[in-house]
This record gives C-alpha cells, sequence and structure tokens, in this order.
C-alpha cells in the first residue's frame, strides 16, 4: 500500500498533513497515535470513506479513488462507530452483505456459519443486531469485513469496549488471517496490545508520521513500544493534573 503527500483539513482545524507511507503486505500493522492525532482520519481516507484534500493512496496497485470499486473489492474495513443494519439478525447481516458482494448464496451461507461459529456469536445469529452489545457489535462487523476475504482488512480500535476473552477470539481468528499472508492494519492507542499484535508500526501525531519500521526500529532502544512511543510524541505526563488541589479526600 501506498501513500503520497494524504493531506485533509476541517476548516481551520488540519488533520491530516501531508502523509507519506509504504505499508508492506503480510504484515500485521499497528498505526499508533495519541487522541487527535489523525488515524481516523487517515485510515477513512485510505479506505475511500473521507475524501483526502490532496494526496494519492494506491492498494495493490489500484488507486483508491480513481477505481473505488476495484479497491473495495479487495478490503475489508471495520470503521469506528460503524453503523448496521440494527433490524437485521446478524446472519441476515451476512447473508444480505455476501449477496451484495456478488458471492453465491451457498459460499455465502458456508462462510457465514463458519464466522458466526468462530466468533462466537452462533447463539445470537437469529438475534436483531439492536440487542448486540458492543462486543458483539465489533465482532459481526469483523464477521462482516471478511465475509469477501479480502487481501487487506483495516480495522479502527477493533478492540475498544471488547472484553478479554471475546478479545483473544477477535485476536485468533485475525492471526489466523494474517498466517495465510493477508494483511491486517489498525489503528490503537493501547500499546501493549499493539506490541503483542504487530510486527510493523506506524506512530502519527499530530496529523504527521513521526516514525514507522518493523517494531524492533521503532521500539529502538526503549523498553517498551510506551515508552518509545511517549519520547516520540514528546509527552511525559500532564503536569497540569497536579493544578487540580481540590480533588480527593471528599472535602467540599
Ligand atoms: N468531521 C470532522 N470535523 C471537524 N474536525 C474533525 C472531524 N473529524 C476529525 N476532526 C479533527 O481532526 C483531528 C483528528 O481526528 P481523528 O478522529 O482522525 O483522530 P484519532 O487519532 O482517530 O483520535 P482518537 O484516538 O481520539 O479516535 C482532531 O483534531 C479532530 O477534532
Amino acid at each position: 500500500m501506498r501513500v503520497r503527500g494524504l493531506w485533509k483539513s476541517f476548516g481551520e482545524q488540519v488533520a491530516v498533513s501531508g502523509i507519506d507511507l509504504d505499508l508492506p503486505a503480510g504484515r500485521f500493522i499497528g498505526l499508533v497515535g495519541p487522541n487527535g492525532a489523525g488515524k481516523t482520519t487517515t485510515l477513512s481516507m485510505i479506505t475511500g470513506l473521507l475524501r483526502p484534500d490532496a494526496g494519492l493512496v494506491e492498494i495493490a496497485g489500484h488507486d483508491v479513488w480513481r477505481d473505488p470499486v476495484g479497491v473495495k473489492a479487495r478490503i475489508g474495513v471495520l470503521p469506528e462507530g460503524l453503523r448496521l443494519f440494527e433490524r437485521l439478525t446478524g446472519h441476515e447481516l451476512l447473508r444480505y452483505l455476501g449477496r451484495l458482494r456478488g458471492l453465491p448464496a451457498a459460499e455465502v451461507e458456508r462462510r457465514a456459519e463458519q464466522l458466526l461459529d468462530v466468533l462466537d456469536l452462533a447463539g445470537a445469529r437469529h438475534k436483531l443486531i439492536i440487542d448486540y452489545s458492543t462486543g458483539m457489535r465489533k465482532k459481526i462487523g469483523l464477521a462482516a469485513a471478511l465475509l469477501h476475504n479480502p487481501e487487506v482488512l483495516f480495522l479502527d480500535e477493533p478492540f475498544e469496549g471488547v472484553d478479554p476473552v471475546s478479545a483473544q477470539t477477535i485476536r485468533g481468528v485475525l492471526e489466523r488471517y494474517t498466517g495465510s499472508g493477508a494483511t491486517v492494519v489498525f489503528s490503537s492507542h493501547v500499546m501493549e496490545l499493539v506490541e503483542s499484535l504487530c510486527d510493523w508500526v506506524a506512530v502519527l501525531a499530530s496529523g504527521r508520521i513521526r516514525a514507522h519500521g518493523s517494531l524492533a526500529e521503532v521500539r529502538g532502544d526503549a523498553e517498551s513500544l510506551q515508552s518509545a512511543f511517549l519520547e516520540l510524541v514528546g509527552v511525559r505526563g500532564n503536569p497540569e493534573g497536579q493544578r487540580l488541589d481540590w480533588l480527593g479526600g471528599g472535602r467540599a
């Protein structure tokens, strides 16, 4: 995946300011950065959900904005705050999306059953999505993103609001997927998670790439990715917290 000069402003606010990035295929890639760094904006532009002000994005040689259909056939996306069809059951959603993707009905059925099973959603397959919990919504969103067997999977904060058991399930599915040569790009601000899952990392702060490369390269001499990250984004705890001298002790 090739990104050149990617730029996005919202009025006066520059969210992403000129990102250049080459993401290697077949890797587990983490896009990390503090709140407001521009991760969601970057992923939305890369996946064809948000039009950049300037710049180029190519996935497997296809321009995301010139050939959106070609690109969307090759990628799976789990966006932040994904809106689902609330009045469909999990099973109906997968069946509907599978047919939209042009898969044969029998194949959709086979894949949907397997995905629901592996993601521990088999018991909720006939439940309306409106009644799904946060973690169940993430899992059905992941199933929907994987159904057409994409070459690259983009996940925006896939583990947010997910309990440890579901997180382990999602992790297992993703590891199996990258093990077969596919690429996962996911955003997170949980460094321990990125460190344990990813073999390639890009650090984003204030709309710019601060470091990118293999996990070992980005970590450098730091004892953990967390320390390297704090060093890179120039934050060592917020001393403003010390000003809250009224807080604590239960006094009025
Ligand atoms: N639709 C929008 N309108 C105005 N400003 C926006 C919009 N979307 C994002 N921004 C701004 O762009 C900047 C980058 O936001 P973005 O959501 O991409 O960050 P992020 O790294 O994903 O943050 P978080 O980790 O908190 O989700 C922020 O300053 C945000 O306020």
